[in-house]
């Protein structure tokens, strides 16, 4: 019997878990379809299990200003690597407890909401139609919200490396571990690695990591990475893995040299869109080159009653955005908003580095480009975070920029790096969507003593 549905989401991850709450909360019989675990990439593999990674590191650097901070009783013992010690496993299975949890809290969300959930994995039969496990469900709207994968290069022994999902299936900590790749995912990996105590390689194509933020971000960054964090080897390509006797791996470049054998290799290059097996060609839907499905700012594809939302359509690769597009979806199919889309312009976004990075808006280089060197103002600012300002070794400098275009100094770019600009961005990026000019940050009265502070007080 095919079961027919008004929604059907394919993929429960970020945007499809999003749209179908939504289209059922507005009273249609709503489905999801999840091939693996109700959550996708953010809760499992992603944005979750990373920020508690991440917040581990945050951790084991704060025991490092303890004693400046007089807690030198709790480190005294053995110099203090007793209270350093680090259970890997213990912080895997804590960090897993609390996805189940989440899981759970799904659950009753679509409990709540009426959706329905179906476990496998979907493919096309037409336009309306798709199957799953042998069993058929139609749809009047159906939108493809599969998400993707880690992309794994293709050079000699690239199999013995994992990727973004193998790091969170490690149970053990590696000692030595090299991560290849310039993006998010790369630098927040190393970064974990490094602060958690191995020994870390951070190895990228071109002349440093992050391309493409702000100069300021990416310098201050490469300059922290060499007083402490992971070693960066930069131009560097690999061409061939070795895997020696012992297990370990050496990565072999193509410049020749080759970097001391390591425990781990982590893949951190991209993702490639989860499209290629879905029979999508049974719905006249036409991918792009690189196999992401185009959509219209309404997330319409080419084909009428199907919608792709999320990573799949390789815009911004973000949550919010994926819940954003997915939910505003539902209320213009289903709540009489015939306008209602999502604006991808202006969307803030966190590098959760060490030190980590808040960024919105244009950088320098796109701000001279769109309005031209003489129409830019440019703030700059250095200081030392005050929860580091006390420490012996550990005053990292923060730096913040503020980006103005026009006669009227319109906030046009803001970016941060160090201690809160994580926390500090949200606020901003309201600002700026608002159409915020630097003298109404000006008219703002500072918060104190905070770091945020620092952006309405630039001279
Ligand atoms: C390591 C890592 C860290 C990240 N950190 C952040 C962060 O800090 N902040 C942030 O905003 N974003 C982060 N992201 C990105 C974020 O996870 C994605 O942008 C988001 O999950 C995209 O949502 P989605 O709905 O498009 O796809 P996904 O969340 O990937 O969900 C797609 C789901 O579809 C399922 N699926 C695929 N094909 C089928 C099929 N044929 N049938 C049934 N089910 C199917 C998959 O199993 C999956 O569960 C991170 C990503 C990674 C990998
Ligand atoms: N904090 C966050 O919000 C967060 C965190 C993680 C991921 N994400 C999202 O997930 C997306 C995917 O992250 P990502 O880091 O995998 O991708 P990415 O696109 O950000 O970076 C991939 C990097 O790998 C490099 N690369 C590509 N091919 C390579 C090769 N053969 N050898 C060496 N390097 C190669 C690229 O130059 C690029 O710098 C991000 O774009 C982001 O949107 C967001």
């Amino acid at each position: 019997m095919t079961q027919h549905f008004d929604y059907i989401a394919i993929g429960g991850g970020s945007g499809g878990i999003a749209s179908a709450n939504r289209a059922a909360k507005l009273g249609k019989k709503a489905a999801v379809i999840e091939a693996k675990y109700i959550g996708g990439t953010c809760v499992n593999v992603g944005c979750v299990p990373k920020k508690a990674m991440w917040y581990a590191g945050q951790i084991s650097d704060a025991l490092k200003y303890a004693n400046d901070y007089g807690f030198s009783h709790y480190l005294n013992n053995n110099d203090g690597q007793d209270a350093k010690k680090f259970d890997w496993a213990k912080l895997v299975e804590n960090r897993e407890a609390y996805i189940e949890r989440i899981h759970a809290a799904y659950q009753r969300g679509f409990d709540a909401n009426k959706v329905t959930v179906i476990n496998g994995f979907a493919k096309f039969v037409d336009k309306n139609t798709v199957e799953v496990d042998g069993q058929l469900y139609t749809a009047d709207h159906i939108t493809i919200a599969t998400g993707g994968r880690p992309a794994i290069p293709e050079v000699e022994g690239a199999e013995y490396g994992i990727n973004s999902d193998g790091f969170f299936a490690l149970t053990e900590q590696p000692k030595s571990v090299a991560v290849v790749g310039a993006g998010y995912i790369a630098v927040e990996l190393a970064g974990v690695f490094y602060a958690l105590g191995s020994e870390t390689h951070l190895i990228v194509r071109k002349e440093k990591p992050l391309r493409g933020f702000d100069d300021m971000l990416t310098d201050t960054l490469v300059e922290q990475m060499a007083k402490h964090g992971p070693t960066l080897h930069t131009h560097s390509t690999p061409e061939r893995i070795e895997k020696l006797s012992d297990g370990r791996l050496v990565v072999h470049f193509t410049n020749g040299t080759s970097l001391a054998p390591v425990d781990c290799l982590v893949w951190a290059i991209g993702r490639e869109p989860a499209t290629d097996n879905i029979n999508i060609e049974s719905t006249g839907i036409k991918l792009d080159e690189r196999g992401f499905i185009p959509t219209d700012k309404f997330q319409n594809t080419n084909v009428d009653g199907i919608y792709a939302v999320g990573d799949n359509t390789g815009r911004a690769q973000l949550t919010p955005v994926a819940v954003a597009a997915g939910r505003r979806l539902c209320e213009r199919l289903f709540n009489n908003k015939p306008n209602e889309h999502l604006d991808y312009s202006g969307i803030a976004t966190v590098v959760f580095s060490h030190p980590v990075i808040g960024t919105v808006g244009l950088t320098e280089a796109e701000a001279i480009e769109e309005y031209g060197q003489d129409n830019i103002t440019v703030y700059n600012s250095q200081f030392t975070a005050l929860y580091q300002a006390i420490t012996e070794d550990y005053r990292d400098p923060t730096r913040m920029k503020l980006i103005c275009a026009g006669k009227e100094e319109k906030v046009v770019g803001l970016h941060s790096i160090g201690f809160g600009s994580d926390e500090l961005l949200q606020g901003f990026a309201v600002a700026m969507k608002m159409g915020a000019t630097k003298a109404d940050f000006d008219n703002t009265i500072a918060i104190h003593p905070t770091s945020a502070e620092e952006f309405v007080t630039l001279t």
